[in-house]
């Protein structure tokens, strides 16, 4: 069945995703080093063989020396592809690549995408069964009804690790949770409402089974498969159909569907008419599942019930019921706890915790992710985005302590811990920025956000308030920031957070004038200060907080950093305060590299490079790292005579007067700061140890372009940069930062002042 709702460049589209630039979505990668003779004996002959005689003593350790414990079989016949029907086992293997990505994007599962010339169900249990060793559970997937009744029951019933269906159980889950939202805005209840089931494969069975835990009644089941009602006059059917046949003169779609309140597709594109649509009860429930195209288009059963509540399983519509929701959290949650199997409880679990994510405000992430598109709980948002990355922690840590309670656990696990290991997965920023939050939830500080009108800056101070430890200040006209909160589904009362409105507030005389004196001797009259402070939210911002209106700044969503920068000196930057260097952490997979100073000093002293240097270890430690600083030139050790060794050999000269607890060295080049063996070789007995974790440059725009390339080159995320020197009282962020961006930041400025400077 050709795909006739892809217009033919998306198809061609499609088709060059999967082709270039390699054929197919996946590739193997291995997660130990591999580049000496001791990495081969290690990895193979002769050392594996210990890891096999371990395991052949306990095959438990199977779990501690191999992959398996992470490893999840995706096995497809190819008898039931979405909704293209039974195209063999070789034409699934694209969706059973995408699943194993999918797997892998929004868990961290690995998967072996498994297609297999089988249709006899009880050979493909055996098959199934007969690869427990290499996998720590099973994902069957795209198999049809009703074979794969047999085939899971077969391979649950002779497996001891998880086997689940996906298009049964993990459509059942998500159909439950969207179901169980439709009904509130709906007010209707699963006991009262009456279902319309057309499809009666895998899918479709589960669906209602769940439906039925939830509270609907059998006897308000209409179920259809391709031969029309299932009723008690037919003799076609099979055992998972005969429960729900019932005794009725109904036949047809368009008979049953006479007075429904839940339309549950899961059959195939098409199949459900607007006449069909019309015919359903005051604010009907339309799920039209089929992958991927569903028995009807949202625009066409919207016009023949405009008060509908309508999901599909695909992305570009509102409301994509699709199993994607949970495959890939219920069996991290499975692995994590050493299920043996995947039970109802876990189920229960996960469709509860599906259902709660909708009903609560959007992560920042998703915001962003979806800009445009209303995401408050309603008729448009019922079900949580694919990407919102609080589904892993939340359905995991869900599904992980009902495994514990029902008993199927192996490995007990302390769900607080868990719940931080799975947020540190989500923002890899969490783990380094721990010290940080935790620091910023002892302190209860306000943080003026100069750009208060920016989306970004929305959904940042949402978090705050959500949070709680730290109160928000916006600057910007209150106008334009509800009309924002509301075209992006924010949801702060308004009344409750404090706006600066630059063009009327009521300390602006105060603020003027307190400028004015500030900058008097400095060329601004009190023309100009007024004038400023009507239009310039930097210096309002650092304004506040030189009053003590407000105990931080946070401002560079746009513009210039150095603009910036001379507005909060000017106005900050007194007694002890002043601008020491800008310090960026990049978080890289190898780990955390601080670098600076990127903004502050174009060309600095070599006194502006020790102060940097200080600063710098100063704040890694707040994040817990142990410094390990490298003074960065092109020349090494004094080997050659260059204006930028020279200033780096001076710092280190005024550093070492200082007596300083802690690891710098220089001058030398990046890679013999990050690598220790070339510098043993070029400069043995240096006084690092290890891997520098701290580039300290020679001038700005190095260090600019250092960081710029650790981004978008090694795909580092940044948490900064720090403003050293202020005191903590005011950042600069870069126009590129993300809201998780500005949470970091915010964190940072959160923190107690006596902590930071
Ligand atoms: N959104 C989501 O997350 C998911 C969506 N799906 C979609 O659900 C559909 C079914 O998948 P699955 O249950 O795995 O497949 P199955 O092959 O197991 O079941 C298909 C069912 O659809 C019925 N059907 C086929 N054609 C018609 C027709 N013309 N009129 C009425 N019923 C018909 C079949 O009837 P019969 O029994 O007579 O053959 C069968 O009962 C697919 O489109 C798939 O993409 C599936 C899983 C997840
Ligand atoms: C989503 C899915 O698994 C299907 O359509 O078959
Ligand atoms: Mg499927």
């Amino acid at each position: 069945m050709p795909n006739d709702e892809l217009p033919s460049d998306r198809r061609q589209e499609a088709l060059d995703y999967h082709e270039f630039p390699r054929p197919g979505k996946l590739e193997i990668r291995a997660t130990k080093a591999m580049d000496t003779g001791r990495d081969l004996s290690n990895a193979y002959s002769p050392g594996v063989a210990e890891a096999c005689l371990e395991i052949q003593k306990n095959p438990q350790d199977a779990m501690r020396y191999t992959a398996k414990s992470n490893l999840v079989a995706v096995i497809s016949n190819g008898t039931a592809v979405l909704g293209l029907g039974d195209i063999g086992a070789q034409a699934s293997k694209p969706v059973m690549e995408g699943k194993a990505v999918l797997f892998k994007k929004f868990a961290g599962v690995d998967c072996f995408d498994i297609e297999v010339n089988e249709t006899d169900p009880e050979k493909l249990a055996d098959i199934v069964c007969k690869l427990e060793p290499t996998f720590g559970a099973v994902n069957l997937e795209d198999i049809k009804a009703p074979e794969c009744f047999l085939v899971e029951r077969l391979c649950r019933e002779r497996m001891n690790i998880p086997v689940f269906h996906d298009d049964q159980h993990g459509t059942a889950i998500v159909a439950a949770a969207a179901a169980t939202n439709a009904m509130r805005l709906a007010k209707k209840n699963f006991e009262d409402i009456k279902v319309v089931a057309l499809g009666a494969g895998a899918a479709g069975i589960a669906c209602l089974k769940m439906l039925m835990v939830m509270g609907v009644k059998r006897e308000n089941i209409i179920m259809l498969d391709s031969k029309g009602v299932v009723h008690t006059g037919r003799n076609d059917l099979n055992a998972e159909k005969a429960e729900f046949a019932r005794d009725t003169e109904m036949r047809s779609t368009l008979d049953a569907m006479e007075g429904a309140d839940l339309f549950l597709g899961v059959s195939g594109p098409g199949l459900l008419t607007p006449e069909m649509v019309s015919r359903m009860a005051p604010r009907p429930i339309i799920f039209a599942l089929a992958n991927p195209t569903p028995e009807i288009m949202p625009d066409l059963a919207r016009e023949a019930a405009p008060d509908a509540l309508i999901a599909t399983g695909r992305s570009d519509y509102p409301n994509q019921v699709n199993n994607v929701l949970c495959f890939p959290f219920i069996f991290r949650g499975a692995l994590d706890v050493g299920a043996t199997q995947i039970n109802d409880e876990m189920k229960v679990a996960c469709v509860e915790a599906i259902a709660a994510l909708a009903r609560e405000t959007i992560s920042a992430e998703v915001g962003q992710a979806y800009r445009g598109e209303t995401l408050t709980f309603g008729p448009e948002y019922l079900i949580p985005k694919p990407f919102d990355p609080r589904l892993l922690p939340r359905i995991a840590v869900a599904v992980a302590r009902a495994a514990m309670e029902s008993g199927v656990a192996t490995r007990e696990l302390d769900l607080d811990d868990y719940h931080r290991q799975l947020k540190s997965r989500v923002y890899r920023s969490f783990s380094i920025m721990r010290n940080v939050f935790e620091a910023d939830r002892m302190a209860s500080r306000r943080l003026v956000f100069a750009e208060g009108e920016d989306e970004r800056i929305l959904h940042t101070a949402r978090e705050l308030i959500e949070d709680g430890h730290d109160t928000p200040i916006l600057i910007g006209r209150p106008e334009v920031i509800a009309q924002r909160l509301n075209r992006e589904g924010i949801s702060i009362d308004i009344d409750a957070i404090e706006i600066i409105n630059p063009e009327s507030d009521a300390r602006y005389r105060d603020y003027w004038s307190a400028y004015h004196q500030l900058m008097r001797r400095r060329g601004v009259t009190p023309d100009l200060a007024r004038a400023i402070l009507r239009t310039n939210t930097t210096v309002i911002a650092a304004m506040m907080v030189h009053l003590g209106d407000a105990d931080s700044l946070i401002c560079g969503t746009f513009g210039e950093y150095r603009w910036h920068l001379k507005y909060v000196s000017e106005i900050l930057g007194r007694d002890s305060y002043h601008p020491v260097g800008a310090l960026s952490l990049i978080i890289l997979d190898q780990g955390p590299l601080f670098v600076a100073d990127s903004q502050v000093n174009l060309f600095p002293t070599p006194v502006q490079i020790a102060d940097t240097v200080i600063g710098a270890a100063r704040h890694m430690r707040r994040f817990g790292v142990k410094p390990r600083i490298a003074l960065c030139a092109s020349s090494q050790f004094g080997n050659m005579e260059t204006r930028s060794g020279r200033n780096m050999r001076d710092a280190l000269d005024i550093l070492d007067e200082m007596e300083l607890d802690f690891e710098y060295e220089g001058e030398m080049p990046a890679d013999v700061a990050l690598e220790p063996e070339l510098r043993e070789r070029l400069f043995p007995g240096s006084r690092l140890t290890g891997r520098a974790n701290c580039l300290i440059y020679p001038n700005a725009e190095v260090a600019g372009a250092a960081r710029n390339m650790l981004r978008s080159v090694a795909g580092g995320l940044e948490v900064g940069p720090i403003l050293m020197g202020m005191g903590n009282r005011a950042h600069i962020v870069t126009p590129g930062i993300t809201v998780r961006g500005l949470m970091n930041i915010a964190a940072l400025a959160g923190s107690n002042v006596s902590t930071y400077s």
